[in-house]
């Protein structure tokens, strides 16, 4: 399949992962675009500044608002209408997810990172796997000291959500939290960040944790199929992330905890057996408090309940696969808490 330069999405779906040889183009403006597989492509200005930005988007197939996102982006890049001031790789990381219109096909891909790949032979095992090694040589071929790196990878959520935008901060090991980083969400409209308190294997802490890199899963809205979305709402963070792309030095306001509301993960339930309930609607939206003791999911005969007040909850799924994540439990807590830097 020849490739279409002017339309990154159509060819990645039209492309079999693996199955593309390395193509390089250099724009008028100098900025040089590669190619390096379906779906993956870095562009670079000829003196990149200090930042390596990641922006991933279709680790779940059907989430197609970020698609169309990372799909305006390389065609703005390709035009040359975005100017990136730094380095910066886009990954549509599912291909065959998006062409199918579901989540996933046999694996859910965000749950293969940090190794676990290796676990499996499916298509998304493998891509995962490739996804990795993009990503790992994406920043090792960086040149130049202090270099800044940033990974956002794109999202939309199943249910309604109390914050339509918010963004899961993967877990740090103790490490602090980062005043700008805060800062460059809300500036991106993002309402809410949820701590997370243990590592996964989602694509956000692998780049966090093997990377040091700036990672984020940014939730952007609800899941629709593609040309349901009302891209005003994206607005924000589309702008936000284009001023990441195409400023050098992109000034933020001081981080101001009145503007985001700051989430603990107090509890992960998996999913343990077949028989497995959650007691609620589906139109419950993710952050929805329940009052304490209210039985919130059978799970064969354990019962699964609110032990303390004022939790919620988030990313409820009673369909997840045997020992997958079905529930996170999260509880406000005041930015005051935080350690930041
Ligand atoms: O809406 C849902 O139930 C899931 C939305 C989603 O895909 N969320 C990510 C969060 C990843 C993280 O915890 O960093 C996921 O479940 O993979
Ligand atoms: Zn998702």
């Amino acid at each position: 399949m020849e490739l279409e330069w002017s339309d990154f999405l159509k060819w990645t779906r039209e492309t079999q992962p693996g199955s593309v040889s390395e193509q390089t183009l250099t724009l008028e403006n100098e900025v040089t675009v590669e190619i390096w597989d379906s779906g993956v492509m870095v562009a670079h200005p000829p003196k990149p500044g200090s930042k390596d930005i990641i922006l991933s988007c279709a680790v779940h197939g059907d989430e197609t608002a970020p698609i169309e996102m990372v799909r305006d982006i390389a065609h703005d890049i390709i035009a040359g209408d975005l100017v990136p001031a730094h380095r910066v790789m886009l990954l549509i990381a599912n291909p065959d997810a998006i062409n199918n219109g579901t989540r996933f096909v046999d694996e859910n891909m965000n749950r293969l990172f940090s190794g676990a790949h290796a676990n499996g032979n499916t298509a998304e095992h493998k891509r995962a796997q490739k996804l990795e090694y993009y990503v790992q040589r994406f920043y090792d071929e960086a040149t130049g000291t202090k270099r800044q790196r940033f990974h956002y990878d794109l999202h939309t959520a199943i249910r309604d959500s109390m914050h339509e935008k918010f963004a899961v901060h993967p877990f740090t090991h103790g490490k602090p939290y980062k005043k700008n980083e805060l800062s460059f969400l809300n500036h991106c409209g993002i309402e809410a960040v949820l701590l997370s308190q243990s590592a996964t294997t989602t694509f956000s802490y692998f780049s966090a944790e093997q990377f040091e890199a700036n990672a984020f899963t940014v939730e952007l809205g609800k899941v629709k199929p593609f040309g349901e979305n009302d891209m005003s709402r994206f607005a924000s963070a589309d702008k936000g992330l284009r001023e990441l792309i195409n400023q050098h030095d992109l000034q933020l306001p001081e981080f101001d905890a009145n503007q985001l509301k700051i989430y603990e993960v107090t509890r992960v339930i998996d999913r343990q057996h077949e028989d497995f309930q959650l007691h609620f609607p589906t139109d419950v939206a993710n952050f929805t408090p329940f009052e304490q003791g209210y039985v919130l999911a059978t799970d064969g005969e354990t019962e699964h309940c609110i032990e303390t007040a004022g939790e919620r909850i988030v990313f409820p799924n009673a369909k997840v696969k045997i020992g997958q994540r079905a529930l996170l439990l999260v509880a406000e807590i005041p930015a005051s808490r935080l350690k930041l830097v």
